[in-house]
C-alpha cells in the first residue's frame, strides 16, 4: 500500500484529497514534520488559499527547503492548485513573497474580461510529450494562473486565453485544477502519480 505525505500548506481541502488517495488503495496521512516529507516514498501538496499564507506555512516548517530538495532529487511529488502555484518563482497575488522557485516564472491575473475565480470544468489538453498527463475535463477554483512553465511539460486549458492547468517534469506534477473534485479523470492522474517510483 503506497503511503502519501500530505504537506497542509491550508486544511480546506484535506479531507477530500485524503479520500481521493484512500479511494486508490493507498495510504495517505498529514505531515508537516520535514524527516517525513523527506522520506516519503509520494508526496501531495495541496491546498485552497491564498499564495503568502501558503509559502509562509511551509516557511515556518522549513519544508520550503525539503520540498526544493525533494523536487531536486526527482522524488514523486505532486502539487495541486495553490501548491501547483507556489512551485513557481512568485505570484501576483501575494507581491513580494517568493515561492519554491523550482519553475521559473510568475504566477499572475487572469485577464480582466473574463470571469474571477474561475470556478467549474474546463477542457485540459495535454501536450505531446505528456507522460502523466492526459486530454479530459478537470474541477478549477482558482483566480490566478501561469501562462507557461519553462523546461515542464505542460498541459493548457482556456480561460480568457490559455493558461498552464497543469505540467509535468519526471516524478513531479503540477495541477492548477484540483483532481480529488475532477471524477474519474483526476483519480487516474492520482493513479498514475502513485505508480511513480
Ligand atoms: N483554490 C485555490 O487554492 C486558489 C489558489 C489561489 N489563491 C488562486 O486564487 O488562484
Amino acid at each position: 500500500m503506497t503511503e502519501v505525505v500530505i504537506v497542509p500548506t491550508g486544511t480546506a481541502n484535506i479531507a477530500s484529497v485524503m479520500a481521493a488517495f484512500r479511494r486508490l488503495g493507498a495510504s495517505p496521512r498529514v505531515s508537516e514534520a520535514a524527516g517525513d516529507v523527506l522520506a516519503a516514498s509520494h508526496v501531495m501538496l495541496p491546498g485552497v488559499g491564498a499564495f503568502g499564507a501558503s509559502m509562509a506555512r511551509l516557511v515556518q516548517h522549513g519544508l520550503d527547503r525539503v520540498l526544493k530538495e525533494r523536487i531536486a532529487a526527482d522524488r514523486p511529488t505532486i502539487a495541486i492548485c495553490v501548491g501547483h502555484q507556489l512551485l513557481f518563482e512568485r505570484s501576483e497575488e501575494s507581491p513580494g513573497v517568493p515561492g519554491l522557485g523550482v519553475v521559473p516564472g510568475e504566477v499572475g491575473r487572469f485577464p480582466a474580461d473574463v470571469r474571477v475565480p474561475q470556478f467549474g470544468w474546463n477542457h485540459v489538453r495535454a501536450g505531446e510529450d505528456s507522460r502523466l498527463l492526459e486530454d479530459g475535463y478537470a474541477y478549477f477554483a482558482n483566480s490566478y494562473r501561469a501562462t507557461e512553465a519553462p523546461g515542464w511539460t505542460i498541459a493548457t486549458a482556456t480561460h480568457g486565453g490559455p493558461f498552464v492547468a497543469a505540467m509535468e517534469r519526471g516524478n513531479v506534477i503540477g495541477c492548477q485544477f484540483h483532481p480529488e473534485l475532477s471524477g474519474a479523470y483526476g483519480a487516474a492522474l492520482l493513479s498514475r502519480f502513485l505508480e511513480l517510483a
